[in-house]
């Protein structure tokens, strides 16, 4: 368990979560506990129910059963501009941005959502210095190469500062180098906000995380710091087959 939770600063809690399909158990009883300011990797192999957690963090599914608590409150089958409204900000693999203009121009929509037009403008330009992307973002995002396209979307996310943000593969579809500037990218947002990802690569995970928690059956398996993890041999072994380096 991390030093956070230990402190009780928990901002995060699931309890009894549970998501079925007809009789396909998916999610089944997790307890899950996220302390603030962590940077959190869920892992597992295909079907271990991984996106159906995430789902119903982000209020695309509504739980069968179960609580999520953030901040203290039930936001089980919140919608989704509430969610946001709380200070949760989600990037899910399908982009969210608008094609026809420029990147700086998305994360200015994105932060007036947030702010008021003086600090919206002011949180784009602290955005797109932290993020590091000026060289690109005035950009049309239509034209933009792929990573350019996934890191103007977290400055989406960022814009309106939230508290925790929630990222679907962020590497998905990148080349070697975009993955890791990208996991760059997620370590600087984690210095002002707490982090939950969902990754299929090993070589991001290594780069980003601290702590991993496996999922595998629709249940938590594994919750260590990730080398710990990847060398357990239940771990390993939901792995089989499958290369966990
Ligand atoms: N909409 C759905 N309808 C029926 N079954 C579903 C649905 N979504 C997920 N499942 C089933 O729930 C289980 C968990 O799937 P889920 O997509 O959450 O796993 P995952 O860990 O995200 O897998 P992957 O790494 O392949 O994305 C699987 O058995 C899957 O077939």
């Amino acid at each position: 368990m991390s030093a956070a939770i230990e402190g009780g600063d928990l901002l995060l809690q699931t309890q009894g979560l549970r998501k079925s399909f007809g009789g396909v158990h998916a999610i089944d009883g997790v307890d899950f506990r996220l302390g603030r300011g962590e940077l959190r990797c869920l892992i597992g192999p295909n079907g271990a129910g991984k996106s159906t957690f995430f789902k119903m963090l982000t209020g695309q599914y509504v739980p069968t059963a179960g609580s999520i608590l953030f901040e203290g409150a039930d936001i089980a089958g919140a919608e989704a501009h509430d969610i946001g409204r709380r200070g949760i900000g989600i990037k899910n693999q399908v982009p969210d941005v608008f094609d026809g203009v420029s990147g700086r121009e998305n994360i200015y929509l994105a932060a007036r959502y947030a702010h008021p037009k003086r600090r919206a403008g002011a949180m784009v330009d602290e955005v797109i210095d932290r993020l590091g992307i000026a060289g690109f973002v005035d950009g049309q995002v239509g034209e933009l190469a792929h990573g350019q396209r996934q890191w103007v979307e977290i400055g989406m996310v960022m814009a309106r500062e939230p508290k925790l943000v929630l990222l679907d593969e962020p590497s998905a579809g990148m080349s070697a180098e975009e993955t890791h500037r990208t996991a760059e990218l997620i370590k600087e947002i984690n210095r002002t906000a707490t982090v939950v990802v969902v990754e299929h690569d090993m070589q991001f995970i290594r780069q980003i995380a601290t702590m991993v928690t496996v999922f595998h059956q629709g249940r938590i398996l594994v919750e260590e710091v990730v080398d710990k993890a990847l060398a357990d041999s239940r771990v390993r072994d939901v792995y089989l087959g499958r290369g966990v380096a």
